[in-house]
Order: C-alpha cells, then structure tokens, then sequence
C-alpha cells in the first residue's frame, strides 16, 4: 500500500491571497484628505517593491511604511472591506479546497493579523493558522508601530516561523514576494511555488521550483482536486492577423496564456508554432491546412475571426476533434456598406474621374455617370450579405434580382432568378457574395462573362477564387464591363509588408481593394467579442453552439458535478457503448445530452463525483472515440 504524504500548503497574503498590497490600499484609506497623499502612496509602494524583491529588509520597509501612512484603527474595518472584493480571482474561485483542506492550509504574512484573519476566515482558514505581525496603536487609536518581538517583523522572519510550527509532511509555499521564497532557500519547506497571478517578480520566479499562474496551476501540479478539471493558465493561445485587442483580452482575462502576432504566417513556420497550442485565432488569411493540423497536437478549439471558414480544413478539424467557431454576422454590414458605395462610384466612372483630378486633369461631363435609381442590381449567393445588401439595394430605389444555389425567401420586392445565366444577362450591376466552398473556383469564368450585358458594372467582395482573373481582365480592357471593384484575390500578401501583384493593377474604372470587406473598427470589435466567447464556453461547458463543424449544443453550468464530454464518428452502437460503459462502473448519471451532424456525435454524461479511473479508460476505448474529456 502505498503512503499518502500530507501536504502543507504555507500561502503568503499580500498580492498573493489578495491581489493588491495591503498597506498600499490603507494607504488609500488613511491618506485620503491628506495633501502629501500622491508623494506617500509612492513612498509605500516604491518601499515594498524593493523588500519584496528582496532588497530591503523587511523591518526597514515596515517602519518606513507605517510612518508616512497615518494610520488608524477605525480605518482597518474600511480596509477589510476593500480587501475583501480584492482576493485573487483563483482562490475566491477555490475556497471549496481551502476549506476541505482546512488543517493544512496556512497564512505566513509579514502583513497584520487584525485584517488578515478577518479576511481569511471567510474561506474556512482556522485562526490558529494565521501567522502575521500585529500593530501597536497609542490610546488615540493611532497605529505607531508593530510588536517588534514577534518573529515576522524579523529578517528571516518566515523561515523561522515555519520552522517553530514543526508541521508533519511537505511544506509548500506559496507566494510572490523574496521573503516567501527564503522559507525554502533556508531549507524550511519542500517546494516554492511564486504566484504570479498578481505580480510576477523576476527575482522570485527565478528562483522558484515552480511558477504558478494561478492556485489552479498549484492543485493540478499536486493532482488535487480544485475547482477547474485543467488550469486555464496552461491552455495557449495563439491569435494571429492582428486580432482586435478586444478579444485579446478576453482570452488573457480567461487566464490563458496568450501570443499574438500581426499578420498570417506561412505553412512551415505554422508547423512549428501550432503544436503545443490548445486554440488558435486566425482571419481569413491563414491556412490551416491538413500538414499544419498534423503538427497541431493539442488544438482543441479554432477560432476563424472572420465569416469564411474556407481556408480551414474542416473534414480534417472534425476527424481529429476540433471545434472551429466563426463569426457568421459580425461583419455582415460593414461588406454592404462597401458594396453600395463602391456600386454608385463605378457607375459614375468616379475612380478615373478621382485619378485625373490628382494629376490635375479637369474632366466636368455627365457622360457615363448615371444613378443606381431604377437599376437592376443582380446578386449571387443570396446568404446573409447578399439579402441584406438586398434590403438596402432597394431603399435607394434598385429592383434586386438574386441567384441562389439554395431555395431562399425573397426579401422586399426582389425577383429571384432560376439560373446563374437568367441572372447575369438581366442585370445592370452584378455583385458576388458566394462561400468558399473548393467547387465555386471561377463560377465566373468566359462563357458567364459573355452572358453579361454589354456596360455592366461587376464587384466581387467574396472569395478571390470564384471569378477568372484572366477572363475579369479581357472584359474590362474590351470595355464589355464598364467598372469592377475587386476586395478579394487568388493570390493575397501574407502581411502588410509584401507587395500587392495582380493582373488588374492600373485598368481603367477598377476600385482595388485590401480584403477590407469586413475591416471597419465595429466589426473588427463585434468579432473580437463574439468568437472567444463562443470558444471560452465551448472549453469551459462543451457548449457547441454555432461551431460550425460540430453538432450544436447548448448545455447547462455545472454544479457539484463531473461532465464526460465524448465526441465520436457517427456509427451505429456507440451511445448504448456509452451507457454500457457507465452501468458497469456504478455511475449515477444526472443529465445526458445528445447530438449528431452527418459525420460525427457529441454526447455529453453529467454524473456524481464518484467514478474511478478504470471508467475513464474504459469510455476512451470504446470504437470510433474521436475524444474524450472530463469537465468540472
Ligand atoms: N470581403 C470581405 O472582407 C468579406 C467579409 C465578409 C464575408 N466575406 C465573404 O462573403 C461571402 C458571403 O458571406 P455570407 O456571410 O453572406 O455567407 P453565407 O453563407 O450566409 O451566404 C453565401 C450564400 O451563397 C450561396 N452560394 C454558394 N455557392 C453558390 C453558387 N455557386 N451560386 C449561387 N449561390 C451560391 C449559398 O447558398 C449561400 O446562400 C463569403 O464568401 C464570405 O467569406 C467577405
Ligand atoms: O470572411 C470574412 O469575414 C472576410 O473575408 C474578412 O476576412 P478578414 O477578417 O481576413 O478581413
């Protein structure tokens, strides 16, 4: 049999438990009226960086601390209740382990105990545990010192407190500050964990056994149950094509670890970076391809900040279990605004017009300038850029023809058409807006060109590969076409940086474009809001909803409960396996939900705590997993 060694967990206060310094916020409190308030609050800052750091004994900074700050007792109820709301977010979110584990989890603080305890109480740690200085105040309620006989109020203070409590089993320290990592450089306690939820010193984490992002790091890395299956700080980020800095920081505020970078980046180096990454943010740039998921070892979730998802292998993503979310709305508006205006500037030939002016050319005439009032504008892919570009079409006086592969309502007055070539020889405006999909390669290619009418104004603000760059350009230097706008391309530069190259450069009446379709500051922000939260809830619930590849799933929060999340290729028997599975090894199920899409099925088992490892082994065999986790 095998001995369980007890575990002491020795955990500092001050940016540790709570997530500020706590003399620092007295400081706030006690100097609030005071006007030399801004000059002392950097005075106890600029005091506690340096003993924290470990280059200032502690007693000198305590000293110079307390006499700038003009302390009293009836401020230490105001600071309890400041501190209260300012314990780090991974201990609030684990007080059901500090409170299971009540006998080993210990408060070592050079802080004070008339507000440590009261703070600290809250999450089951008993008072006897609790070692911190305490004040000395005059019969005004002045604080004016602390008891110098204590051993906290000592250099080396902790080290020697911890040694005095003679506590049977491992010591594990937890802290940011130099004066939690000498419990261990003086041979008091078996490991150092610096915490750096709060503050990240790099004397400390240099010296550390083990750098801990978060308490949920330091109960994973002693396989303790807390309160998350899998410390978020271990999950990795990386956010590529210059995400807008909205949704970099609800992923870095979820606690992920989190790297970005501005622009797409070729295969290899793709290779390369994406394998220990657990989800990746990409635009429509980036391809994420079958050799780069082959090196994507942990990719669990991706993120396309972007409507197209026609740059991500799909089929591969779900074969492998990859949940891709994208972001189908969010730029929908800014496509058609750039639609409409790029339709009424072609048909009054205002891009030569604008080039001449900058040449100083003078060209004042109405020939070839008309108004879109009363034209027929003709668009193809009626999805949700195509009606809405629809609906606005019409308000400024179009009639609206739409050719669709799929059976769809037609908004307002708009006329559908049975066929791609009714629609493009009716019409006096064409505009595309298709998906991605591999068999739309030039859809618009010479025979369709050749059903369009002579003067035609042609856009494509879709995929780059849908038109025949080759056939676009004979039919604009033969005059057929009288104006082109051009937002996507075959070929596109990876970054800012590399140039444009493009047959369609320097015709005449054509709007070159960056892929900038979708770039307006609202949508870039709708984006960066919709999609990590989809993904943050997906890592979080196994919520599916609108992934585009897996069946959708809404699911309920856990409570005081484990969730088995199976996803598996869509194959008779693999649900009663399920149930088989669990009967066997007693498990009490609370809740099951079930979906299946053409290729795969996503069942999810809410159960009571209680099960063994040999169930987890045995759900993970059964034929046709694709995967498997366990959430809590
Ligand atoms: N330029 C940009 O910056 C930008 C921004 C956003 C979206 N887009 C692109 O715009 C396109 C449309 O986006 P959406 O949100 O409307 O997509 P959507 O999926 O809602 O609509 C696409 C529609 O096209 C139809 N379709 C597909 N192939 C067709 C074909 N060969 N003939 C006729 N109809 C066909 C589909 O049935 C669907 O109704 C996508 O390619 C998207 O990637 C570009
Ligand atoms: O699919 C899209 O939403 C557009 O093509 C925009 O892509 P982008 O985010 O790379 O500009």
């Amino acid at each position: 049999m095998t001995e369980t060694v007890t575990k002491n967990f020795v955990i500092d206060f001050d940016s540790t438990f709570t997530s500020v310094e706590a003399l620092d916020v007295l400081g706030a409190i006690s100097l609030k009226n005071h006007p030399e308030k801004e000059a002392r609050l950097k005075k106890i800052a600029d005091v506690t960086d340096l003993a924290m750091g470990g280059n200032l004994s502690f007693r000198e900074s305590l000293e110079q601390r307390l006499s700038v700050l003009n302390a009293k007792k009836e401020h230490i109820p105001l600071l309890i209740d400041e501190l209260e709301k300012l314990v780090s977010k991974s201990f609030k979110r684990n007080k059901k382990f500090l409170e299971e584990h009540a006998d080993q989890v210990y408060i070592l603080s050079n802080g004070f105990k008339e507000f440590i305890y009261p703070i600290v109480k809250k999450y089951g740690i008993k008072e006897e545990n609790v070692h911190a200085n305490t004040f000395v105040m005059d019969n005004e309620g002045n604080i004016i010192g602390f008891d110098k006989t204590n051993v906290l109020s000592q250099s080396k203070g902790k080290p020697a407190l911890i040694e005095s409590l003679k506590l049977e089993g491992e010591i594990h320290v937890i802290g940011d500050g130099y004066n939690d990592y000498e419990i261990r450089k003086e041979g008091k306690a078996n490991r150092f964990y610096a915490f750096t939820e709060n503050v990240s010193r790099e004397e400390v984490v240099k010296n550390a056994d083990h750098v801990a992002p978060s308490l949920d790091e330091i109960l994973y890395h002693n396989k303790m149950e807390g309160a998350l299956s899998y410390p978020k700080n271990r999950i990795k980020v990386l956010l590529l094509e210059n995400i807008h800095e909205k949704g970099v920081k609800i992923v870095e505020e979820e606690g992920y670890q989190v790297e970005i970078y501005p622009a797409g980046i070729d295969e290899n180096e793709l290779c390369e970076k994406i394998k220990d990454v657990s989800i990746i943010g990409i635009r429509s740039k980036t391809q994420l391809t079958k050799k780069v998921l082959d090196h994507a070892n942990r990719l669990m979730a991706v993120g396309a900040f972007c409507i197209g998802t026609n740059q991500i292998d799909l089929a591969e993503c779900t074969k492998r279990g990859i949940a891709v979310f994208n972001a189908p709305f969010s730029n929908t508006r800014s496509v058609v605004e750039l639609a409409i205006s790029e339709m009424i500037l072609l048909i009054r030939n205002l891009p030569d017009k604008i080039a001449a002016m900058h040449q100083g050319k003078w060209n004042k005439s109405a020939n070839n300038s008309f108004e879109i009032r009363n034209k027929k504008l003709g668009i193809i892919g009626y999805g949700n850029i195509g009606k809405q570009l629809s609906v606005l079409a019409e308000a400024l006086g179009m009639n609206v023809y739409y050719y669709d592969l799929d059976e769809k309502l037609a908004l307002g007055n708009a006329t559908k058409c049975k066929s791609l070539k009714e629609l493009l020889s009716k019409v006096d405006v064409i505009s595309l807006h298709v998906d991605g999909r591999k068999t739309n390669k030039n859809i618009i290619g010479k025979k369709e060109f050749g059903y369009m009418k002579d003067g035609v104004i042609f856009m494509n603000l879709s995929r780059g590969h849908v038109v025949d760059i080759q056939e676009l350009k004979k039919n604009i230097e033969s005059g057929k076409i009288a104006g082109t706008s051009v937002d996507v391309f075959p070929e596109e530069p990876l970054s800012n940086a590399h140039e444009f190259v493009s047959e369609l450069r320097g015709l005449p009446n054509v709007i070159l474009t960056p892929h900038i379709g979708g770039s307006t500051l609202e949508a870039q922000e709708n984006i960066a809001e919709f999609v990590p939260t989809k993904i943050i809830d997906y890592i979080n619930t196994g919520t599916t909803t609108n992934s585009v590849n897996f069946p959708n799933l809404t699911l309920p929060i856990l409570h005081d409960a484990h969730r088995f999340i199976h996803m598996h290729h869509n194959q008779p028997g693999v649900l009663a396996k399920i149930t088989n599975t669990l009967a066997k090894h007693d498990i009490n199920v609370l809740g099951q939900y079930l979906k299946t899409n053409d290729t795969v099925g996503y069942v999810i088992t809410d159960i009571s705590k209680n099960y063994s490892k040999e169930a987890i082994a045995d759900l993970k065999k059964i034929e046709g997993t694709i995967r498997f986790r366990v959430l809590y």
